[in-house]
């Protein structure tokens, strides 16, 4: 299977390309970095830090989308949402891991999502699907006596907030809660707030330093309080999630798939 990266210069771009070449079952058709980057031109390999494998990385999204069975992209919401209709010209599947797109975005991609498979995340790891499966559980079991809110940490140079996992996380609160988190969710809390809104879903953002990922969901009750978090230590988590992803693709029928499709977790 023939596999193609987009935002080939990026942290997962990188992380990508490695996780790819290790993988016997697929190989790198090619790679592309947004017009004029310094990294157009460059041997992916070189670019990952490994041996030198013979392909440069392009600007020529289309040309990159069409020579490949499956593509894999973490780059930004405008740039993937590009790639979606280019996949879809081309029949070519679409592993969406790019995080931070608003509700004009992803209605384009589920339209998309009608003419290919795209399995879309905004985490491809394995932990943080089984967290996403244990949020909702919990908030069933527990119901609204317990208080939820969401933590999350990133590196410092993470440009959207909440995280996608967090999101992930409290659209699975929300689910088990039977409610709809656009209605419950609290984004930010500054000045006299007054007391929480039974019911609520909170969400705290935190940035600093080079921390990969760390997420805990909180149900906070009268006397006990039950923590649930997973932390990212290297983004080959990621990675290698979201290459299962594309081998996953070969042969589903068009549609917009979530990784807990991919792992089989319910
Ligand atoms: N779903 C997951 O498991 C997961 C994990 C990690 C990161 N992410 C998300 O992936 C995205 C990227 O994260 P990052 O840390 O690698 O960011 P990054 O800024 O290091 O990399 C993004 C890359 O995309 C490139 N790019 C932008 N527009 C492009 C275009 N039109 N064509 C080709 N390349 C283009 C940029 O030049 C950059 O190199 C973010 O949205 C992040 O939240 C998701
Ligand atoms: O580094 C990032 O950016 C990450 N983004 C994803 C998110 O928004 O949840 C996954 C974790 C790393």
């Amino acid at each position: 299977m023939k596999i193609a990266v987009m935002g080939a210069a990026g942290r997962m771009g990188r992380q990508l390309i490695t996780a790819i070449a290790a993988d016997p079952h697929v190989t790198i058709s090619g790679a592309t970095e947004t017009a004029g980057s310094p990294a157009i031109g460059r041997d992916i390999g070189e670019l990952a830090g490994l041996e030198p494998m013979g392909i440069a990385v392009s600007s020529d999204a289309a040309a990159v989308i069409a020579a490949a069975d499956a593509i894999v992209d973490f780059t930004v919401p405008k740039a993937s949402v590009e790639f979606a209709r280019l996949a879809a010209q081309s029949g070519t599947a679409h592993i969406i891991g790019t995080t931070g797109f608003d509700k004009a975005s992803e209605t384009a991609i589920a339209e998309t999502a009608t003419r290919i498979a795209i399995v879309k995340a905004g985490n491809m790891s394995l932990g943080v699907n089984l967290l996403v499966a244990l949020t909702r559980q919990v908030a069933a079991a527990l119901g609204n006596d317990f208080d939820i809110e969401i933590v999350e940490m990133h590196h410092r140079m993470k440009i959207d907030a909440p995280s996608g996992t967090a999101l992930m996380l409290g659209e699975a609160a929300a689910k088990g809660r039977k409610i709809a988190l656009d209605e419950h969710s609290v984004r930010t809390r500054d000045g006299h707030t007054g007391p929480r809104h039974a019911g609520d879903i909170g969400f705290a953002t935190l940035r600093g330093g080079t921390v990969v990922g760390d997420h805990t969901v909180i149900f906070a009750g009268e006397g006990e309080r039950l923590e649930l978090t997973h932390r990212a230590a290297d983004r080959g988590i990621f990675a290698r999630g979201a290459v299962k992803a594309a081998i996953w693709t070969q042969g589903k029928p068009p549609g917009l798939y979530a990784m807990s499709d991919v792992l089989g977790i319910s």
